[in-house]
């Protein structure tokens, strides 16, 4: 029976057909109908069956935007440095220009989402293998919800066979229902493996001598932690778990094959919307307290210690001057105020700013990438520093990680928090902000601080 979407859905093929031959290359259609009420999380686990290893999950820390992307109808990628933020901005904008809609909707349209490694200069491992140095996906499906109201999208080309239509309409379906599978048992640890802690301190002093010496003012230093399970991690159960503990953070998932990215990371970098623009500086940590007193008396130290203001400070004027030169109306609070997640609290300034039409969200990601709250300060030397120092490939972690649509709005986080999943492993990282006076024992346990997060989700350590 050919129902009257389905009807819809064959009329625009056509179109973009005719178009196709036009303009001499396969035409997208994203076509969008809104949805009743449907937990994400529940759809992201259905999905599993037909798009295994091709899923990606967001969510803003209100959950006011929520993403989850099935199947992949296009990918694109770029290696190396040579301006990898405008290449798939320019390439997504070459199909993206040319798309046809069912609806006039500006808010839903086709969405490509990935993310980008930290270092692209950096020497690769095996490690990161299926994650180049920018990936990014056109969903084959997608369920977003944008302030409570709930969408389904799928995206065709005009050279997709009738019977690809057929079957996406029933996958659609199907999806729709979700579904409640728990996963009751989770891996236990076997093993935990990192660098021995007294080297990593000794790069930390490596690099609080250099700073003393004048040569910068600030690096951000990472360590990880590989995790083996006596069996297959199940990613459904980590993001669940997530989802419950890390509220005030961004969510996200990419699965890549057998492997997933995935974290809680409370940082933007920055979301663009139209001509206004958001971003937020973040770097200063301290512990969450056992009783609101003393919770209270910590983040009230935060607040006035030196050595993490000079940390913060030199975050907000890098974002600051980035921002002016393509912004106007920057804007930000005198003073930083904290940001609490269930087991750490930060040091928060959000920025806010407008811009003009000719400026996009890779200049933003361009200009912004890395702020010295994971780079350093200045930037050139503190990269060059952490790729002589640090013993560990990055990959991903501490990247842009994120969305662009077709109007090139989207919202870029800051991929920290985060762990890789393979298989029976994980690779977690946590870096810190090193600053002259750093201690590097303190240091330290605020990186162990930083594992906490991604440990308890995997099932790792017990609440108390
Ligand atoms: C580099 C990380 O955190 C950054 C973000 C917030 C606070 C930071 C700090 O206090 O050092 C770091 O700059 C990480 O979590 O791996
Ligand atoms: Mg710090």
């Amino acid at each position: 029976m050919i129902t009257k979407q389905f009807h819809h859905i064959l009329g625009l093929w056509e179109e973009a057909k005719v178009k196709a031959s036009n303009i001499n290359q396969p035409v997208l259609i994203s076509y969008t109908e809104k949805v009743d009420q449907l937990d994400p999380l529940k759809y992201f686990k259905a999905s599993a069956r037909h798009f295994p290893g091709q899923r990606f999950y967001w969510s803003n820390p209100t959950k006011s935007h929520v993403m989850v992307g099935a199947g992949v109808a296009k990918e694109f990628t770029a290696n190396g440095t040579q301006e990898r933020f405008h290449g798939i901005e320019k390439e997504w904008k070459r199909f993206s220009g040319q798309s046809l809609k069912n609806q006039d909707n500006q808010k839903i349209g086709p969405v490509i989402y990935g993310g980008f490694s930290f270092d692209p200069k950096k020497e690769k491992t095996k490690l990161w293998d299926n994650f180049a140095d920018a990936l990014f996906v056109l969903p084959t499906i997608m369920f977003t919800s944008i302030d409570n109201e709930n969408y389904m999208t799928i995206n065709y080309w005009s050279d997709s066979e009738e019977s690809h239509l057929q079957e996406l309409m029933r996958i659609k379906e199907e999806l729709g229902k979700g579904s409640s599978i728990s996963h009751a048992f989770a891996p236990e640890i076997v093993k935990c493996l990192e660098m021995d802690p007294n080297d990593w301190k000794e790069s930390i002093q490596t690099v609080t001598n250099r700073i003393s010496d004048g040569v910068m003012d600030k690096v951000v230093l990472a360590r990880e932690l590989r995790v083996l399970f006596n069996d297959e991690i199940n990613v459904d159960h980590v993001l669940e778990n997530l989802l419950e503990e890390q509220s005030n953070s961004y969510l996200f998932t990419v699965e890549r094959g057998s492997d997933c990215f995935i974290g809680a990371t409370p940082e933007q970098l920055v979301k663009k919307d139209s001509n206004h623009v958001h971003s937020m500086c973040l770097a200063g940590s301290i512990g969450r307290g056992a009783t609101l007193q003393e919770d209270e008396k910590l983040g009230k130290n935060l607040l006035t210690d030196n050595k993490n203001i000079h940390e913060h400070e030199l975050v907000v004027q890098m974002i600051k001057s980035a921002l002016q030169e393509v912004c106007h109306d920057v804007t930000t609070p005198t003073e930083p105020n904290l940001y609490k997640m269930k087991h750490i609290q930060h040091l928060h300034t959000p920025v806010t700013a407008n811009t003009g039409k000719e400026v996009t969200l890779a200049d933003l990601v361009n200009l912004l990438h890395p702020t010295p709250a994971l780079g350093g300060y200045p930037r050139e030397i503190s990269m060059e520093t952490i790729r002589e120092v640090e013993k560990l490939d990055r990959g991903w972690y501490a990247g842009p990680l994120g969305w662009m649509d077709e109007q090139n709005d989207g919202e870029f986080i800051v991929a920290i928090r985060s762990g890789l999943l393979q298989g029976k492993e994980a690779s977690l990282f946590a870096g810190c902000g090193i600053v002259g006076d750093s201690d590097p024992e303190s240091e330290y346990r605020e990186t162990q601080m930083k594992f906490r997060p991604m440990l308890s989700a995997l099932g790792g350590i017990k609440e108390s």
